[in-house]
């Protein structure tokens, strides 16, 4: 069994990203939502594109109104007024300022605003009360971004702010990659879809669905290829095809023991290279990781293969731990692949047999900004999914230890997604 952190780093290093050419595609804005750069974002515009004014006052020059004071005023001609959006008509010269509001396009000659609640008018004059700071409340052109240069980097995942960021730079169509496309597959003799009537000792195929909404969530595109039954044969040629098309196979059952888990004979018998047999966790132990390397030189990239634990709850356990990293590295992200781990305060006893590293799973409450864990209630066993359906958060007692008490800290893998990039 591999300790859990090493089946992670040997997981990760077995990821290489889609390719920046050959794996990207071009969108407009308005669909890149979540989707990740494959190239730099580059803007044609500087940001301020224009020296402009933060404040409603008097564009002035500052040698001017220097020695400007509520006992001596300086008084200016105010030659014409710059409202937002348009363009200033005239330099301002000795003697002269123009009124002017926020975001307006600084007149030429000026370099300073005063604002107005430190002038006074009158008619088409104004005082100057105080010494403004020279260049004050002018947002310089190109003093946020010089156009040309790198606006978002590749590998930066497009959120609201990012989309913020291109449409103001005019960015429309980014180069970003494609999705990474994900085969799942469900095999067992057991298995049927959810509109089956139920004949004794079959079971609903609900990984099927969990993996599908799982690789979702993590902005790839899934490929549910359905139930196989517990035979070599049709296994060997399910698994062929489910590699041929996907760049990931996420196939559940079959991983252990028993005289029909079958999946890592088949999976040597077509050739793959085996990485992970089995995982020193609780629920999870039988995770099998595999890679298919293309045959020969061509333009696809090796295949890996997870090979879930059937147990429903297990099957998620192993998602999140290992393949949603997995598959946030693929999909091209610089960095952050990995869980959200937070810290709580538990509030019962958590329990393990110390030997391999357990996974609770239970509920993260968030009270006055500090998290508290409560394990889901009723059985706490992998073949248990009803109570699944609690959890928000996984809480991990490390092996070694038999347990949390109550009260004391534990790490909980949050289930969701770093928040950057
Ligand atoms: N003698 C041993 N037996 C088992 C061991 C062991 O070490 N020695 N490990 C146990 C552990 S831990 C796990 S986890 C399971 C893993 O089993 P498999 O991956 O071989 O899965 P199956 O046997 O096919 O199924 C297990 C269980 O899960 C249900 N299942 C399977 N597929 C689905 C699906 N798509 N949707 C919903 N439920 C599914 C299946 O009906 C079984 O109940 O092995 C233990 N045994
Ligand atoms: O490892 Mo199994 O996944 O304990 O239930
Ligand atoms: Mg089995």
């Amino acid at each position: 069994m591999l300790p859990v952190s090493q089946a992670e780093a040997t997981i990760l290093d077995l990821v290489k990203p889609l390719d920046k050419q050959r794996d990207a595609e071009f969108v407009s804005l308005l669909i890149a939502i979540e989707r990740i750069l494959a190239a730099p974002a580059i803007g044609h515009l500087d940001f301020p594109h224009w020296d402009n004014s933060a404040m409603d006052g008097y564009a002035v020059r500052y040698e001017d109104v220097q020695y400007a004071s509520s006992q001596q005023p300086v008084v200016l001609e105010i030659v014409e007024e710059i409202s937002a959006g348009r363009s200033p008509q005239q330099p301002i010269k000795a003697g002269q300022a123009a009124r002017i509001f926020t975001g307006a396009v600084m007149p030429e000659g000026a370099d300073t605003v005063v604002m107005q609640e430190q002038t006074q008018r009158e008619g088409d004059r104004v005082a100057i009360l105080t010494v403004p700071q020279p260049q004050a409340f002018v947002r310089h052109q190109a003093s946020y971004y010089q156009a040309g240069k790198t606006l978002l980097a590749p590998g930066t995942m497009l959120r609201a702010a990012q989309i913020a960021v291109l449409a103001a730079a005019q960015c429309n169509q980014l180069k970003v990659y494609r999705r990474p496309r994900v085969a799942i597959i469900s095999t067992g003799d057991e298995l049927v879809h959810p509109e089956t009537p139920l004949e004794i000792g079959q079971i609903v195929d609900s990984n099927q669905y969990a993996l599908t909404a799982l690789v979702t969530q993590t902005g790839a595109e899934p490929i549910p290829m359905g139930i196989v039954p517990d035979r070599p044969l049709v296994l060997q040629k399910a698994f062929s095809k489910a590699i041929a098309t996907a760049d990931v196979v996420l196939s559940s059952g079959g991983v252990s023991v028993g005289d029909y888990d079958y999946v890592e004979e088949i999976l040597t018998a077509l050739g793959a290279e085996m990485h992970v047999r089995s995982v020193a966790m609780k629920p999870g132990k039988p995770l099998t990781v595999a890679k298919f390397s293309p045959a020969h030189a061509t333009e696809r990239k090796p295949v890996l293969y997870f090979g879930l634990p059937g147990n429903p709850v297990s099957a998620l356990v192993c998602f999140w731990r290992f393949i949603q990293p997995a598959l946030r590295k693929l999909s091209g992200l610089a960095d952050n692949w990995g869980p959200v781990y937070v810290r709580a305060r538990s509030r019962q006893d958590l329990s393990s047999d110390g030997k391999r590293e357990t996974y609770i799973w239970g509920q993260l409450h968030l009270i006055d900004g500090y998290f508290e864990f409560q394990p889901a209630s009723g059985s706490l066993n992998s073949g248990n999914l009803i109570n699944f359906a609690q959890a928000n958060g996984l809480a991990i007692v490390p092996v070694g230890q038999t347990g949390i008490a109550s009260g004391e800290e534990v790490k909980v893998l949050q289930f969701g997604f770093p928040i950057m990039s």
